[in-house]
Parts: structure tokens; sequence; C-alpha cells
């Protein structure tokens, strides 16, 4: 494979490496500091499992998802193109619990489209990251944005925080959604309604 083809695979290596010494150092001294024995044997194995977990599910940190909306397809088709319920979980930076629900990522494009599964990969991508469900939903958008300059974008994202459902508050079912509009959307609200409708139609 020549140096750009590996530049532009959807698979490339990322630069960073996670330190997993360093989490399994870390995981040893939380099962301590709760009073828990890390040497016993049904622990044993736990700081490098919780290793590979974070570097799974923070491998978004390392890659660029802009790359996946680099191949476009020359067509005329300027209506909505709207992939609903791309199902994600993501991390909240606050507590370090997972938050897990559903993205629906819509745009209208302007002389070109994109495969419909990069969509779903940029949700994949930016979702392994520790965020807030609001920046997150932002960054889906602003990536659609920029990479395909599209007449508008519309990112809606649902999920239920389990730092809300299994701690504090512990509202298990609450759910909070999101959203991010650009262009069109934004402006005219016709146009952000029969998305919406689409969207919510589901239920
Ligand atoms: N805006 C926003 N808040 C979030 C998100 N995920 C978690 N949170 C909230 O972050 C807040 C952190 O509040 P703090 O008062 O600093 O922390 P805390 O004492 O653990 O808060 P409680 O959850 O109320 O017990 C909580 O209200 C969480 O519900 C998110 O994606 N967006
Ligand atoms: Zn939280």
């Amino acid at each position: 494979m020549s140096k750009s083809e590996a530049e532009s695979s959807s698979e490339e290596t990322p630069s960073f490496s996670v330190d997993h010494a360093r989490i399994e150092s870390a995981v040893r001294e939380i099962l301590a500091a709760v009073g828990e024995n890390p040497d016993r044997e049904g622990l044993l194995e736990t700081p490098s499992r919780v290793a590979k977990m974070y570097a799974e599910l923070f491998s978004g940190l390392h890659v660029d998802p802009g790359r996946h909306l680099k191949k476009v397809f020359q067509e005329t088709y300027d209506e909505l193109v709207l992939v609903r319920d791309i199902s994600f979980n993501s991390m909240c930076e606050h507590h370090l619990l997972p938050f897990l629900g559903v993205a629906h990522v819509g745009y209208i494009p302007r002389g070109s489209v994109v495969g419909l599964s990069k969509l779903a990969r940029i949700v994949e991508e930016v979702s392994r990251r520790p965020q807030v469900q609001e920046r997150m939903t932002e960054t889906i958008a602003n990536l659609l944005e920029e990479q395909l300059a599209p007449k508008g974008v519309i990112v809606v994202l649902e999920a239920e925080h389990s730092c809300m459902s299994i701690r504090g508050i512990r509202k298990p079912g609450s759910l909070t959604i999101t959203s991010a509009v650009r262009g069109l959307f934004r402006k005219n609200e016709s146009s952000r309604a029969e998305a919406m409708a689409l969207i919510n139609g589901k239920k």
C-alpha cells in the first residue's frame, strides 16, 4: 500500500499509544482505595482488562473522524438525507460513566453525497471520547459542515446517562435529547420540522 493510500484508509493506525501500564497501576490503586485486595484471584487480571477497555472506549481521541467524509459521490440530489437510530455509547466526562443512545444524522447535499455508512462511522468515532452530550452533538454537526459544505445539517442525539441512572439522582429511563442544526435547518422552520417529523416518526 502506498503512503497516500495508507493515509486515506479507514483503518489508519492511531499515532498515540495508550499507556496500559499507567492505567493498570491506577486501577490497582482504586481497588486498594475502596478496600479491595487487588491481589485476590478474581481481581488479578482486572487492571489489564480495564486498560484494554479504556483503550477501546477512548480510541476516538487519536483519530480524525473527518477522514471518513473525504470520499464523495457527485449527485444532483438536494433533498434531505437522514440516517436515524445510529446506536452509540460514549463516556460522560464528569463521572467516566457511559451514556448510551441513538444519533440521527441528516444533511441536505450541495452537489455531492457521502456514503451512508460514513455517517455512522463518524458517530461511532466521535462517541469514543470522554465528553458531554452537547459537545458530541456539535462535533458531529461541525464535521459534516466542514467536510461536505452541505446546504444544511441536523444532528439529534437521544441518550440515557448512567451517571443519572445508577448513582446520584438515580432516575433510570430519563432521556437527554440534544440537537445541532446548521444552514437551511437553522433558517427554515419547515425544513427543520420535516426532519424532526422523520426523526420522531418512528415512535
Ligand atoms: N450538560 C451535561 N451534563 C452532564 C452530562 N453528563 C453528565 N452531566 C452532568 O454533570 C453534572 C456534574 O455535576 P456536579 O455537581 O459537578 O457533580 P455531582 O455532584 O456528581 O452531580 P450529581 O450527578 O447531581 O450527583 C451532573 O449534573 C450530571 O448530570 C452531559 O452530557 N451534559
Ligand atoms: Zn456523568
